[in-house]
């Protein structure tokens, strides 16, 4: 299968400190790709070149493309908000506006102009019934999101980023503030999803990435070490510093 996403000789530099260096993978369609390796290595920054969200840093400066179905979405054409409706993104800390749970859902909806109350009551109940939370949260839609635990507001922002119907969900460490029940909810839910979308996600927890990913990469100082199928790349690592990182013997 053709990747859905694929990075080519990506560079990108904040001011003077070059963070990603000759960054080049193919992300496929339809499976989960986990970015491990230690902290500051720049898996969050190559997360973000991926529906152009370092364009909000100012400083910033790219080199190289990022393919999205074959096409570079650093091109001048491209609308980085239609960008990020078709590549969602869901954060560390979960980020509920402080509004209704119906109203977290239908934000995005409403604002690319859908009004019908019937069919934001769909979107509403297919979002929440897509991140595994409806059950949880159908007797208090109109209830303020802030009362929901971190874990129910994760998958709320996680059904707020599934209610305009995106490709692909890129998820920056989105279960590292929760408790070990809520994770297994969301890596379950990632693990579903995938029928649907192509996960990318950044983890700290190698664990995570072994449990749930088809294919892992391993970065290191901004470079990309090695990337290839999990189950691979933790039995057999092709570079010395992948096997040194996952037997933990640094980072
Ligand atoms: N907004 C920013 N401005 C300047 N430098 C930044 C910014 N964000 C990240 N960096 C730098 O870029 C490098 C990569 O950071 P990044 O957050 O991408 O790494 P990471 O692997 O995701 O780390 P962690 O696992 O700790 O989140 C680091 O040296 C970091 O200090």
């Amino acid at each position: 299968m053709d990747p859905i996403l694929q990075a080519k000789d990506l560079n990108l530099w904040y001011g003077a400190n070059q963070a990603l260096h000759h960054i080049t993978l193919d992300i496929p369609a339809h499976e989960i790709t986990a970015f491990i390796g230690p902290s500051g290595c720049g898996k969050s920054t190559f997360l973000r070149t991926l529906n152009r969200m370092n364009d909000l840093i100012t400083g910033v400066k790219i080199q190289g493309e990022v393919n999205f179905h074959g096409e570079n979405i650093y091109e001048p054409s491209v609308d980085p908000t239609v960008l990020r409706r078709r590549i969602g993104m869901v954060f560390q800390k979960a980020n509920p506006f402080p509004m209704s749970i119906y109203d977290n859902v239908a934000y995005g909806p409403r604002t690319h102009g859908i009004r019908g109350r019937k069919e934001l009551d769909e979107i509403v109940e297919r979002s929440l019934r897509s991140a595994a939370i409806w059950d949880e949260v159908k007797d208090r839609l109109k209830k303020s999101a802030l009362g929901l635990s971190g874990g129910q507001q994760q998958r709320l922002c996680i059904a707020r980023a599934l209610a305009v119907e995106p490709e692909v969900l890129l998820m920056d460490e989105a279960t590292s503030a929760l408790d070990p029940i809520s994770t297994s909810k969301i890596e379950d839910l990632a693990i579903e999803l995938k029928s649907k979308y192509t996960v990318v996600m950044v983890t700290h927890n190698m664990q995570q990435a072994a449990r749930i990913s088809d294919n892992t990469a391993f970065f290191l100082l901004g470079e990309l070490v090695e990337m290839g199928k999990t189950e691979k790349l933790f039995a057999y690592p092709q570079d010395k510093r992948t096997e040194d990182y996952i037997t933990g013997r640094f980072g």
